[in-house]
C-alpha cells in the first residue's frame, strides 16, 4: 500500500496551474494572480492634504503660537476634486480640504482647529515643519509598481487596491472544473423519496461545496448505478472538466465498479495506508484526470481534505501543502497501526496558552455529525507509539468551514 505523501506527491504530479484569464474587478475576489497587478497610476497623483485647514509656506509662520498667532492672507480654496490654480506666495495662504490637491507654493498644512478664519485672512496659532499633513505623490504607489505578486489569493483588499491603481480587470488562473459523480444502487439525491434501503447522496452535496469553497467550479455529474455500463455512461459527463471525483465504488466488493469500468482508466493506485480513506483510486479515464474516493462520509471527506485540496490549489497556482499546526493532546491515545491515522478532534485553548486537541472517542467512518463538530484532524504517523495527555501532536485545522461535508 502506498504512504499518504507518496500518494499525495503522484497525484499532485498529474497537475500544473491552469491557464490565465483575464476578469472584471468585482468577480477577483478568491482568485489566484496569473500575473502580477501592476499599478497603471500614482497614488496619490500630487500631494494631497491630509487634514481639512489651511495650506501655507511654513517659514511664515515660524513665530505663530496660540497667544501670538500670525495673520496670513486668504487667496483662495482648494477643495477634493477642484484645485487651486494659482500659487501661494509669502504671507498668504489657501483653505484646504482633506484630499485636495496641495496648491504650489504651500509646503505644510496647518489644521484648521489650530487656525481662526477671519473672512479674507485666517490667523494661524500654532508653527509646523515643512510637509506637516501633506501626504506627497507617491506616498501609497506610483506608476509601473508591483502591487500584488502573481500567485496572491485575491482578498476583499486585493479589489480595492486593485482598483486604486486603475485596473478594471485582472489577469488570474481559470477557476478548476470538477465533475462530481456519486455511486451506488442505494444512492438518492437529497429530496428524492427514499426506499427502505437508500442513503441520500450527503458526499456529492459535501464535495461540491468543498469544491466551491476552494475556488472551483462544481459539476454534480448525479447517481451512477452499481453497473459497469452505467457508470461509464454518467463518467462521460466529465469530459472537458479538470478532474473527475467519484465518491464510492472504491473498494474490493463485487458492486465496487470504478476502478474496473471507467472506459480507458490508467489506473496509478487504488489504495492508500490511511484511515479512514485506504479505498482511495488515483488514475486517468478517458483523459481526465480522475480521484476515486471511498464512499463512507467521512473517508470521503478526509480524503477530499488530504488530496483534492491541494489539486484545487495547485491547479490554481497556490502552494498545495495542507497546513499543520502543534497541539496537546486532550485524551490518551493506543499506539498506532501500520496506516497514517487522521482522528477527528476538537481544539481548545489550554491552561499554557496552547492549542489542545481532543479526539472524539468514538472514530467511525460513517459518522458525519463528528466529522462536522470537528475543528482538526490529528495526525498520528504509522506506528506511533502510544500518547498521553499533554504529548504534543500534529494537527491539521478544518478552519474556515472547509471541509463541510
Ligand atoms: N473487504 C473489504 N471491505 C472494505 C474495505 C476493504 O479494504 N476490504 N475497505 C473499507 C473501507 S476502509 C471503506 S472506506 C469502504 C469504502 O468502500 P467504497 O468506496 O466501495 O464505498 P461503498 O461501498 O460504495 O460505500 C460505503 C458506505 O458509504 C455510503 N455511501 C456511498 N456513497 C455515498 C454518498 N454519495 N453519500 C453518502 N453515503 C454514501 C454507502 O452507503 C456505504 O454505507 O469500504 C470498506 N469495505
Ligand atoms: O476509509 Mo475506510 O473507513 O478507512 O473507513
Amino acid at each position: 500500500m502506498l504512504q499518504v505523501g507518496e500518494a499525495r506527491a503522484r497525484i499532485l504530479a498529474a497537475f500544473t496551474a491552469l491557464p490565465a484569464e483575464t476578469v472584471p474587478l468585482p468577480d477577483a475576489l478568491g482568485r489566484v494572480l496569473a500575473e502580477p497587478a501592476v499599478a497603471r497610476l500614482t497614488q496619490p497623483p500630487f500631494a494631497a492634504a491630509a487634514m481639512d485647514g489651511w495650506a501655507v509656506r511654513s517659514a511664515d509662520i515660524v513665530p505663530a503660537s496660540a497667544d501670538a498667532p500670525v495673520t496670513l492672507r486668504r487667496i483662495g480654496e482648494s477643495a477634493a476634486g477642484h484645485a487651486f490654480a494659482g500659487s501661494v506666495g509669502a504671507g498668504e495662504a489657501v483653505r484646504i480640504f482633506t484630499g485636495a490637491p496641495l496648491p504650489a507654493g504651500a509646503d505644510a498644512v496647518v489644521m484648521q482647529e489650530d487656525c481662526e478664519d477671519a473672512g479674507d485672512r485666517v490667523r494661524v496659532g500654532r508653527a509646523v515643519p515643512a510637509g506637516r499633513f501633506i501626504r506627497p505623490a507617491g506616498l501609497d504607489f506610483t506608476a509601473g509598481e508591483e502591487l500584488l505578486p502573481k500567485g496572491r489569493l485575491l482578498t476583499a483588499r486585493d479589489v480595492a487596491l486593485a482598483a486604486a491603481a486603475n485596473l478594471p480587470w485582472l489577469r488570474v488562473h481559470r477557476r478548476p472544473r470538477v465533475a462530481v459523480l456519486a455511486t451506488g444502487d442505494e444512492i438518492a439525491l437529497p429530496g428524492d423519496p427514499l426506499g427502505p434501503s437508500q442513503i441520500v447522496s450527503s458526499n456529492a452535496l459535501g464535495l461540491c461545496a468543498l469544491v466551491a469553497s476552494q475556488g472551483g467550479l462544481a459539476h454534480n455529474l448525479g447517481v451512477a448505478k452499481d453497473d459497469p455500463e452505467h457508470l461509464a455512461a454518467m463518467a462521460a459527463g466529465a469530459a472537458g472538466c479538470d478532474l473527475l471525483v467519484t465518491t464510492g465504488g472504491a473498494s474490493q466488493g463485487e458492486h465496487d465498479h470504478v476502478r474496473d469500468v471507467l472506459g480507458g482508466l490508467s489506473l496509478d493506485f487504488y489504495r492508500v495506508a490511511m484511515k479512514p480513506g485506504k479505498p482511495l483510486i488515483f488514475g486517468t479515464a478517458s483523459g481526465v484526470p480522475l480521484l476515486g474516493l471511498p464512499g463512507n462520509p467521512v473517508s470521503t471527506g478526509v480524503a477530499a481534505l488530504l488530496f483534492l485540496v491541494p489539486v484545487l490549489r495547485r491547479l490554481q497556482g497556490l502552494p498545495a501543502e495542507n497546513a499543520t499546526l502543534t497541539a496537546r493532546l486532550g485524551a490518551p491515545l493506543k499506539a498506532n497501526d501500520d496506516r497514517t491515522d487522521f482522528l477527528r478532534a476538537t481544539l481548545s485553548t489550554g491552561a499554557d496558552g496552547e492549542p489542545v486537541a481532543t479526539p472524539f472517542p468514538r472514530q467511525d467512518s460513517a459518522m458525519m455529525s463528528r466529522l462536522a463538530r470537528a475543528d482538526a484532524l490529528i495526525v498520528r504517523e504509522p506506528q506511533a507509539t502510544a500518547a498521553a495527555v499533554g504529548d504534543r501532536v500534529t494537527v491539521i485545522p478544518l478552519s474556515g468551514g472547509v471541509l463541510s461535508l
